[in-house]
């Protein structure tokens, strides 16, 4: 008891100690940074760095070393706690963004800062936040001192990692303020002790609008990470609203890999005579240099094939793989996790619930694997274990979308690869990326015996599971409504595209009708062999659209999640159409709810009465001097009465109720000789282990199924792996039991190859 007021003075004691302490080292740092400041608008890089082992810090002359010239994070006045977590997180040398922006940021100036993708932008921001709090001695009673705005949540959530590394020893409060949380009334209670938040826009905004006292008035930094997307339309009003409700006087940096040169959006931001930091304006190309891209011209109707045939020839890789819209992101996921191909595969889009968003992220960081996405992973993502390539299957939006995806590889100092897929009449895309400093060079397939076809496997799943024709339908209108809304006509154009050919690749019995507006620019458009297809957009709702779909894929506050879901039932109507035509009745239309239903169906039936049955294994038609016709030519030439025996709804249900006949009597054999595939297996285990070659035998389920067994001498994979192997490696914890069950989702080898034969055969007759 009697030692007890003791050890509180001394406690008291040594807090003083400490605080004066800190105190001291806040002066010196203070002193350090105010004698040296870097002039402005000078480069850091221009100067002579400092000798090593040269003094850092107060000289003997009571002068203080150059920080300006620092290559080192230990030649920077850095508080001791942050140098501290730095060597800890093992930061010891600066990249050239650090070295450029760092000296400038510290003595609190505005900054803008571009530099190449993967080159550690985050460090300097995140390094000038903490250092700014710590030298204010920011505590829970100030409030927010900082706010780290991100377009995205994964992003957001990395951001808040690398804070959590630098500010280690610090003792700020920081929070991650995304949306998808179902917590938000917790985080409204403690939003206001938080001294740096890390947010995406329009949950931050949420808390402004929603959060009682919540208040910035305090605010000292504000930082846009990706400032140039933060800074698009998209995200305008919001931000508009977010910088409304804070005051003027404050440090702001933005960063991007593309940076914003618009004097309009600086002005939004009130930044005050800003540092431009662009370190790599002058170099060769504007893509990290040990990043090889390459490009090709695939057909839209040839893409999948493509992309199934790039996928299992890396089986060994973590490959990441773009597309354009949520649903094809889906349908392409679904589709071939059902084919499995021998590598785990997962995918990643805005409309997924969040807690799932971040478990895939995490998984992806550490297992190879391939991940279809769309934009929402093309920024800032720092896939742990380096992603070895980028696909991107369907053609970016612009230059600045193309960078940042291929982004995702080749960072820091590691290597990677990336190949754009590109529609001929996308090939524009290579002259700008040319122009924009890209170094990608356009390469034949010069072996397409060696493209796998996937088509006819995917006509063959669409039969035996209607969910994936639904999802494969919605997917095909929600990418024709993409290239027609795209604003770049140069690269985009829906009338280049063969449309009927593009729905049959993607194994749909007949092409979806679109409820595209008829004309655009007054003009009257025609579309090829789809003569169904109207294009009836102006050239205002192009604009509006674009926006939109970009948003889809981001983070957005609730006024533009609202739009996004109009779009949304717009697919549905296109959707509900073709269903319509093609089931001459509206009988299905409960399953999309009323709202969606009403007039427009009833208005638009009678225009879109042609539509055809062309169910797998009828899709070539003959003429009358036995010539081979396109799919729709038979549609386009003739007699609507003739036709509409074609569309007689119980001989297509007489047809499917054939095929799935016939595929769940494969599917039996199958079973039967993969049961007995496996008793073999275990057989031969068992001799080998007697006879002493247990330790020769093969690995695990895992394994077998990997890319190791595929990529033998002839490039053939032993039939085994591919039947025990469950594609989707989201289910970690899955069971062998569950694994073997999941089989009868799927279709088999033997099956695959029977089925492709016939349709082969079909198609070459
Ligand atoms: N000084 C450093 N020393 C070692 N590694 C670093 C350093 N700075 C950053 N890194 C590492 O480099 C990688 C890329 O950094 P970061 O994510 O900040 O890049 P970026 O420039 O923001 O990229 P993007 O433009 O894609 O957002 C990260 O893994 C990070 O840990």
């Amino acid at each position: 008891m009697g030692n007890k007021p003791k050890s509180k003075s001394k406690s008291k004691a040594d807090r003083k100690e400490r605080r004066s302490a800190e105190l001291d080292e806040i002066s010196l740092l203070n002193e350090w940074i105010e004698s040296q400041k870097p002039d402005s608008g000078s480069n850091p890089l221009a100067l002579k760095p400092l000798p090593d082992n040269a003094p850092v810090g107060r000289l003997h002359d009571g002068s203080f070393s150059a920080y300006s010239a620092a290559t080192k994070f230990s030649e920077l006045p850095l508080s001791k706690k942050t140098m501290d977590a730095l060597k800890k997180a093992g930061y010891v040398k600066m990249t050239e963004i650090q070295r450029a922006s760092l000296p400038h940021a510290l003595c609190g100036r505005d900054v803008l800062g571009a530099a190449k993708t993967g080159s550690g932008k985050t460090l300097a921001f995140v390094i000038p936040v903490v250092e700014k709090l710590h030298k204010e001695r920011w505590g829970p009673e100030d409030g927010v001192g900082s706010i780290i705005i991100s377009p995205t949540r994964e992003l957001a959530g990395q951001l808040f990692d690398v804070l959590k590394t630098v500010g280690k020893f610090h003792n700020f409060s920081a929070g991650l303020l995304i949306g998808g949380r179902k917590d938000v009334e917790m985080e409204k209670e403690r939003v206001n002790e938080l001294n740096i938040l890390v947010c995406t826009p329009g949950r931050l905004l949420q808390h402004m609008d929603e959060t009682p006292n919540f208040e910035c008035s305090q605010l000292q930094i504000l930082v846009l990470d990706e400032a140039d997307r933060i800074l698009d339309v998209g995200f305008k009003k919001s931000l508009n609203a977010i910088v409304s409700q804070l005051p003027k006087h404050r440090q702001t940096m933005l960063f991007s890999a593309t940076q914003t040169k618009s004097v309009q959006d600086l002005a939004r931001l009130s930044l005050k005579d800003p540092e431009y930091i662009s370190v790599h304006e002058k170099a060769e190309s504007a893509t990290p240099s040990r990043l090889q891209q390459t490009a090709m011209t695939v057909p839209l109707d040839q893409k999948l094939d493509m992309l199934w045939s790039f996928v299992k020839a890396h089986l060994n890789s973590k490959i990441l793989v773009f597309l354009s819209t949520c649903k094809q992101v889906k349908f392409v996921y679904e589709a071939f996790k059902k084919l499995r191909p021998g590598i785990p595969l997962k995918c990643l889009h805005g409309r997924m619930k969040q807690e799932r968003r971040i478990n895939i992220y995490s998984q992806f960081c550490e297992q190879r694997s391939v991940l279809f996405c769309t934009d929402v992973a093309a920024r800032g993502l720092d896939f742990n274990k380096a992603v070895d390539w980028v696909v991107q299957a369907d053609c970016p939006d612009d230059v600045a979308s193309y960078i940042h995806r291929v982004g995702r590889t080749a960072r820091y100092l590691s290597g990677g690869r990336s190949v754009l897929f590109l529609t001929p009449s996308e090939m524009k895309m290579i002259d700008k990326l040319k122009a924009a400093k890209v170094p990608i060079q356009v390469i034949k397939v010069n072996n397409m015996k060696r493209l796998q076809p996937v088509s006819g496997l995917l006509s063959s799943l669409l039969v035996k599971h209607s969910e994936l024709q639904e999802l494969a339908a919605k997917a095909f209108i929600r990418y024709m409504r993409c290239i027609h809304i795209q604003k770049d006509k140069d690269v985009f154009e829906v009338k280049e595209l063969p449309i009927d050919k593009f729905a049959a690749s993607m194994g749909l019995p007949l092409t979806p009708n679109i409820r595209f507006v008829k004309k655009l620019k007054g003009k009257q458009l025609s579309v090829g062999e789809s003569s169904v297809l109207e294009l009836e957009t102006s050239i205002k709702r192009q604009k509006a659209e674009t926006n939109k779909l970009r948003e889809e894929n981001l983070d957005l506050p609730a006024e533009l999640l609202s739009l996004n879901d109009s779009e949304d039932e717009d697919v549905e109507k296109d959707l509900l159409l073709s269903k319509q035509t093609e089931n001459e009745g509206i009988e299905k239309s409960a399953e999309f709810g009323d709202a969606v239903l009403p007039t427009r169906i009833s208005k638009k039936k009678k225009k879109l009465k042609i539509n055809i049955h062309r169910p797998v294994g009828t899709r070539v038609v003959f003429d009358e001097q036995g010539n081979t016709l396109p799919p729709l030519a038979r549609v386009a030439g003739a007699n609507n009465d003739d036709d509409l025996s074609l569309l007689d709804k119980d001989k297509r249900n007489e047809y499917y109720k054939k095929m799935r006949e016939e595929l769940m009597k494969v599917d039996k054999v199958d079973k039967v000789l993969d049961r007995q595939r496996r008793r073999d297996k275990r057989i031969k285990e068992k001799v080998k282990r007697k006879r002493g070659l247990g330790d020769e035998e093969e690995g695990s389920d895992e394994d077998l199924s990997g890319s190791g067994a595929d990529e033998g001498t002839n490039g053939r994979k032993p039939k085994r792996s591919k039947i025990y192997f469950n594609s989707d490696s989201d289910d970690d914890g899955e069971t062998r039991g569950k694994k073997e069950s999941a089989i009868d989702d799927s279709i088999s080898l033997a099956e695959q190859e029977a089925l492709a034969l016939k349709l082969l055969d079909a198609m070459h007759q």
